[in-house]
């Protein structure tokens, strides 16, 4: 989604090369439309929430952030809202690279919209099905947004974790609006979780060897030597 206040915390990028494998961690985020996904990856990287935003075209942040005492680069792929289909949910193409890209995926739902919450389990699939082409099942977040809009809501506190127990996933209800700490506790523990999965760094090559330098002749010892020759010179020379 684009922004439209100026964001200078952040960079945001357009679309990643999906070819270039990289050291950074990289989440994907997905839901149906209007269910708050800019405004959790926002709050996340910035702590504000800023409710105004143009519909989302698919937007990648990418931010520092320190894991475990250690800077690693992480980059948020916000997708654009998904719909349903009788085929399951309905994505752009460019979503399944992203899915192929993503070491994670976060699942969005809004507690105030049944519909996004009826989308996940083909959402869910969705990303299934982009492991086993790409032979892995990256880990997968489900988040139920809106958690401040009491009056609204339409899906029971209770389906959330029922339907992350059936799918495999963790889950967490926050508010993007009202709950910096919960947004940032589902995102945090994610990227911990992933920079334990990094493979670690290939070896760097070994320092080149120092050169040995010669020793500079000490010019004492040289004298003392010559001197030694020298008196023995003379000794031959006077015993003849
Ligand atoms: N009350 C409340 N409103 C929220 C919350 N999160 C997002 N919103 C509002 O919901 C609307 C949609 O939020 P977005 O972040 O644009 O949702 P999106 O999923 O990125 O939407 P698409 O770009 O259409 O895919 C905005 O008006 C936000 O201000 C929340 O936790 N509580």
């Amino acid at each position: 989604m684009r922004l439209i206040h100026s964001m200078t915390t952040i960079a945001e990028c357009s679309t990643p090369d999906y070819s270039l494998p990289n050291r950074a961690i990289k989440i994907a985020v997905l839901g149906a439309g209007g269910v708050g996904k800019t405004a959790l990856v926002v709050r996340f990287l910035t702590r504000r929430f800023i409710g105004d935003y143009e519909r989302n075209a698919g937007n990648l942040y990418s931010r520092e952030v320190q894991v475990d005492g250690e800077q690693v680069t992480l980059q948020v792929q916000d997708t654009p809202g998904a719909e349903m289909s009788d085929n399951g949910a309905l994505l752009p193409d460019h979503v399944s690279c992203s899915l192929h890209w993503a070491d994670a995926v976060v699942l969005v739902y809004s507690v105030t919209d049944r519909r996004s919450f009826e989308l996940v389990p083909q959402l869910h699939q969705t990303v299934s099905r982009c492991a086993t082409s790409g032979g892995r099942a990256p880990p997968v977040v489900l988040l139920a947004n809106k958690a401040d809009l009491l009056h609204l809501r339409c899906v029971d506190q209770e389906q959330g974790p029922l339907l992350a127990a059936t799918l495999g996933c963790t889950f967490y209800e926050v508010s993007a609006s009202e709950d910096y700490s919960q947004v940032h506790g589902a995102f945090h523990r994610l990227c911990c979780q992933l920079a334990k999965q990094r493979p670690p760094l290939p070896p760097s090559p070994p320092a080149p060897a120092e050169k040995r330098r010669p020793k500079s002749p000490n010019v004492q010892d040289l004298k003392r030597r010559f001197k030694q020759a020298l008196s023995a010179k003379v000794r031959t020379v006077t015993s003849v």
